[in-house]
């Protein structure tokens, strides 16, 4: 777990635990025991503590938080121990060296880092602070503002920006071993007092009241409900405003509120649930463990509208060399521009700019109307209109040009795959990519295999994910796949509500006050009214096909609300027009506003259909939006649409602005408790027996009836299948 050795006077003491050398109890127990040893032999004069497999550590055990076992308060004292010796120590940081990987670094003398190292304090992101000490230590070397930063977003910093902050003393780009074995060899009886963060003061600042009350402020706004953050400030503060001691026993009555938070619990079953879906498999037996991916060395994008020109751009990010093609010259121009403004961007925000990018080289992105040019990629992705007739046309044309082999995408959030590869000669080669917009920053990327759907082209598509820095997950097919099928009785419930005597503001203000970034009125607006109405139209919901006669709000028997679509028969279509449920400064603005015609629309609407109002309170609009959501969860399980509760956790995380503290849907039924969403699932259904939303699916009522087990067990309620959790 660590391993000791010997390179003539310096004691050499190696964390091992694979892959990551994450700090176990075994781990720490091994770096005490070498440490110790290392002080009791006169003839080692210095200590250098580095990681196996070239990686110094990722930190604690995360899976330890939650163990009965549990190691918080081991560390800490150990990075004292490491300080307090009178032998100088020094980390030599390769790979990684994060959270209490760092603090171990910080608690070194001093720090020597291969220059594609990486470093950061990232507790915040699972819901905890650097609770050994290093929010003491970190302010003292780096100085409070660029601390603050590093623990209250959790970032990761190469070692050039470390070298810059101070946080290492140098950097190399050969052998960092060798290169700390000579540091420690040169500082041998040098006085190690001025090395002791403990013992140095925090570098002052003029205004330090005024900055920490800014700085509050704007961590408190980019948290939204989540509590470590803020604690972590406080932990910072401490560092300002009292000596080292003090400081320390904050942090750690702070590291213990988080610790007992069921925040903690969420972010940390949310960075499992992320590396969970990665292992994919299908009910038909494929698999992670059995699937090769191809490689993909040019790829090819159909039509350059809002979808596409991301998904243009994150190829560009990816340095895939590809192929942009747009129907006609016109729309090529238009689509060519609007990437070319989209990739100015992403340089400059890029380290090294425009250079790393590439984007002016035609050998690397090449814009044309012409199909024939996709003879040779290993990869279409086509992002066209939402439209059957014109996508089956599409790959009907690409079975024919594109070399055998090539991996077919659809970009599609709801069509049938099936149908679409029904159009090609390779079915097996057809495959969904479900991006979100917009594609070149938002993480998820949803991937629906089809029933020929190989399990080569989903190891392609999962290994493009990577590729692309997205979370990938696999999931099966079926209308709106799984993020947007539970998004729909979510807002089918909002506008129920609005029926009943709600308004969109109240009803976002619950929503967004339980974390989403968006409630779901404000986000229809932003995402566009009129996609929703193009698919009901194409359902034949509403619009000229829809029969005559039928019930303004009944269809098939249950209930329909006409009201997104009046709004679009009068050209409200959210910002893009200016209108929506909100109403805007300008058509594309951003800033919404409550619209008094609206209020009026709705009032006039509730007359027409002699729907009698009632105040609707916070509870019941957060539980029939949130639990009707996670009812179709338990759906979507049952029906092997997706393999585990942690997928349609990820989905929602990264896709859908699910408030990332609160684990995901699926994990927050979880926290809820079974039986209570159940019951409450029951009593709505009651008073709506016309909404099959509301009525609880039969997983749901088999978990409950097991005894509500905890999430990593519900699947092995259904057949045979288990978590990977
Ligand atoms: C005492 C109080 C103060 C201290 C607090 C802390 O230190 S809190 C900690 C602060 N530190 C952090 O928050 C850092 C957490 N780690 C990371 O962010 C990433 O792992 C990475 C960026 C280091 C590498 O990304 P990458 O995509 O190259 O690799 P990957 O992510 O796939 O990881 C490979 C395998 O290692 C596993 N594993 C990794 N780290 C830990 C861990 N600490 N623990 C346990 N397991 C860990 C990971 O689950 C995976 O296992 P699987 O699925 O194969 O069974």
């Amino acid at each position: 777990m660590a391993q000791y050795a010997r390179s003539s006077a310096v004691a050499v003491i190696r964390l091992c635990n694979p892959p990551l050398n994450a700090l176990s109890l075994a781990v720490l127990q091994a770096l005490e025991d070498g440490l110790k040893k290392a002080d009791a032999d006169p003839s080692v004069k210095a200590v250098m503590i580095c990681g196996e497999n070239r990686k110094f550590s990722a930190g604690a055990d995360i899976r330890g938080f939650s163990s009965p076992k549990r190691h918080e308060g081991a560390l800490g004292p150990i990075v004292s121990l490491i300080e307090s010796s009178e032998k100088p120590v020094v980390a030599a940081i390769e790979g990684v060296a994060l959270g209490g990987g760092l603090e171990v670094a910080l608690g070194c003398h001093y720090r020597i880092a291969h220059v594609k190292a990486q470093m950061g304090l990232p507790e915040v992101t699972i819901g905890l602070l650097p609770g050994a000490e290093g929010t003491q230590r970190l302010p003292r070397l780096i100085g409070l503002p660029a601390a603050l930063d590093m623990i209250t977003t959790g970032k990761h910093i190469p070692a050039t920006e470390a070298l810059k902050l101070g946080l290492v003393d140098e950097i190399v780009e050969e052998n960092t071993i060798e290169a700390a074995i000579r540091l420690a060899n040169k500082v041998i009886g040098q006085p190690l007092g001025p090395r002791r963060l403990s013992l140095k003061p925090i570098p002052r600042l003029p205004n330090m009241e005024a900055f920490l009350r800014e700085a509050l402020v704007k961590v408190k706004k980019q948290a939204r409900g989540c509590l470590a953050p803020e604690l972590c400030f406080q932990a910072v503060r401490a560092a300002a405003e009292r000596p080292f001691a003090e400081g320390v026993r904050r942090e750690r009555e702070l590291f213990q509120v988080l610790l007992t938070s069921g925040q903690a619990r969420a972010l940390q079953y949310a960075f499992f649930a992320e590396r969970a879906v990665r292992r994919w498999d299908t009910p038909s037996g494929a698999s992670w463990s059995s699937a090769a991916p191809q490689p993909v060395r040019k790829a090819a994008v159909i039509g350059l509208g809002t979808m596409g020109r991301g998904i243009v751009t994150s190829l560009v990010k990816a340095n895939i060399p590809l192929v942009a093609l747009e129907q006609d010259l016109e729309y090529l121009n238009k689509g060519r521009k609007a990437v070319m403004l989209l990739l100015e961007r992403e340089a400059m925000k890029m380290e090294r700019g425009a250079q790393a990018l590439d984007f002016h080289n035609p050998a690397r992105l090449q814009f044309t109307v012409d199909f024939d040019l996709l003879h040779d990629v290993d990869l279409v992705i086509e992002a066209v209109f939402e439209n059957m007739a014109l996508k089956k046309e599409i790959f009907h044309k690409l079975s024919k040009i594109c070399k055998p082999g090539a991996l077919l995408c659809t970009n599609t959030s709801a069509l049938n795959i099936d149908e679409i590869a029904s159009a090609t000669s390779c079915p097996q080669q057809v495959i969904g990519t479900h991006f979100f917009s917009p594609a070149h920053v938002m993480r998820l990327l949803e991937i629906i295999y089809g029933r020929h759907t190989s399990p080569t082209a989903i190891a392609t598509a999962m290994q493009l994910a990577k590729a692309l820095k997205k979370v990938g997950v696999v999931v099966g097919n079926c209308f709106g796949f799984v993020g947007n099928r539970m998004m729909f009785p979510y807002v089918q419930q909002a506008v129920f509500l609005l029926e009943e005597g709600s308004r969109p503001e109240a009803v976002d203000q619950v929503l967004e006050d339980f974390g989403f970034k968006l409630g779901p009125f404000r986000m229809s607006d932003l995402a566009g009214l009129d996609v929703g109405w193009r698919s009901r139209k194409d359902q034949g919901l509403t619009g000229p096909s829809l029969p005559a006669g039928t019930p303004a709000r009944q269809r098939q028997g249950q209930r329909y609300s006409p009201l997104p679509d009046l709004l679009c028969e009068q050209g409200r279509f959210g910002q893009k027009t200016g209108k929506g449920w909100y109403q805007y400064e300008r058509a594309g603005g951003r800033t919404a506003t409550p619209d008094p015609w609206l209020h009026s629309f709705l009032s006039h609407y509730r007359d027409t259909h002699h729907i009698k109002t009632r105040f609707i309170d916070q509870e019941e609009i957060l539980e029939r939006c949130l639990f009707s959501l996670i009812n179709e969860g338990f759906a979507i399980l049952a029906e092997g649409i997706a393999s585990g509760p942690e997928h349609l956790d990820v989905i929602y995380i990264n896709g859908y602005g699910w408030p990332k503290h609160r684990g995901g849907p699926m994990f927050y039924a979880s926290t809820v408790g079974l039986p209570r969403v159940l019951a409450k699932l029951q009593k709505y259904s009651e008073v709506h027996p016309d909404v099959p939303g509301l009525r609880p699916s039969a997983f749901l009522k088999k978990l409950v009836a097991a005894g509500n087990p905890p999430i990593k067990e519900w699947m092995s309620y259904l057949s045979q299948q288990s978590s990977k959790l």
